[in-house]
C-alpha cells in the first residue's frame, strides 16, 4: 500500500492574472501546502516572483507556504521571506558554500528549513547536515521552468536519499519537485519520497481540484509509468 503523499502545488503554473483565485483553490481543494517558486534570473536561467508576491499570498493563504529558493546568495533574503510569512523556506545546495550556516540562520528565524539538490548533485553531500533539516528538496527537472520531463535517474536518488536517512535516523521529509502528475505520482511515493510537488499537472488541468483529489489517493494509481 502507498502512503498518501503530502501535495503542494506550485504557484509558478498558476494564472498570473489571478493569484487570488489560486490560492483560493489550494485552500479549498486537498492539497496540504503552497509551493513558491522564486527565481533570481542567476542561479537559475528565469525570473519568477520575489517577496512582494510571497508576502502577498501569505496574507490570504491559510494552508503553509512553502517557499524553494532557487537564487543566489539566498542568505541576503531569508529574513525578509520568513517576515512575508513562508513556513518552510528551502536553499539550494549549489547555492550555498556556508550551508551550515544557512541552515542555521533559516531556523533561528523560526522556520523549518530546507535544502534542495539539482538533478546532478548527489544526495550522499548532504549526509553532513542531514540530521539539521526538516526537508530535502530533490529536484527531478533542472530548476528554472515549469512544464518539463521528469528525469527518471531521480527515482535512485529518492532512494539512496531514504536509506541514508534511515541510518542516521533523520527526519527530514524528501520533498520532489518537477515532472511530478498523476502518470508517476505513486512510483515516486514507491521510492521513499513524503511531499509530492505538482506546478503543470495540477493548474493545467481541467479540474485542478479533482487532480489534486487523485493525486492525494495514490492507491488508485498506476505505478508503472514515469
Ligand atoms: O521548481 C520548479 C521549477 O524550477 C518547480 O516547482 C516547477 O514549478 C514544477 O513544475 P512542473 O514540472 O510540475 O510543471
Amino acid at each position: 500500500m502507498i502512503k498518501e503523499p503530502l501535495l503542494a502545488p506550485s504557484l509558478l503554473a498558476a494564472d498570473f492574472l489571478h493569484l487570488n483565485k489560486a490560492v483560493k483553490l489550494i485552500d479549498e481543494s486537498e492539497a496540504d501546502w503552497l509551493h513558491m517558486d522564486v527565481m533570481d534570473g542567476r542561479f537559475v536561467p528565469n525570473i519568477s516572483f520575489g517577496m512582494m508576491v510571497v508576502e502577498q499570498v501569505g496574507k490570504v493563504l491559510e494552508k503553509p507556504m512553502d517557499v524553494h529558493l532557487m537564487i543566489e546568495e539566498p542568505e541576503k533574503y531569508v529574513t525578509q521571506f520568513a517576515k512575508a510569512g513562508a513556513d518552510t523556506i528551502t536553499v539550494h545546495y549549489e547555492a550555498c558554500p556556508h550551508l551550515h550556516r544557512n541552515i542555521q540562520q533559516i531556523k533561528d528565524l523560526g522556520v523549518k528549513a530546507g535544502v534542495a539538490i539539482n538533478p546532478h548533485t548527489p544526495v550522499a553531500l548532504l549526509e553532513p547536515v542531514i540530521e539539521d533539516l526538516d526537508l530535502v528538496l530533490v529536484m527531478s527537472v533542472n530548476p528554472g521552468f515549469g512544464g518539463q520531463k521528469f528525469i527518471f535517474e531521480t527515482l535512485y536518488k529518492i532512494r539512496q536519499l531514504r536509506q541514508i536517512m534511515q541510518d542516521r535516523n533523520a527526519k527530514a521529509l524528501i520533498e520532489v519537485d518537477g515532472g511530478v502528475g498523476l502518470q508517476n505520482a505513486a512510483k515516486i511515493m514507491e521510492a521513499g519520497a513524503d511531499v509530492l510537488v505538482a506546478g503543470s499537472s495540477v493548474f493545467g488541468s481541467e479540474d485542478p481540484m479533482e487532480t489534486i483529489k487523485k493525486l492525494k489517493s495514490l492507491g488508485n494509481l498506476p505505478v508503472y509509468e514515469v
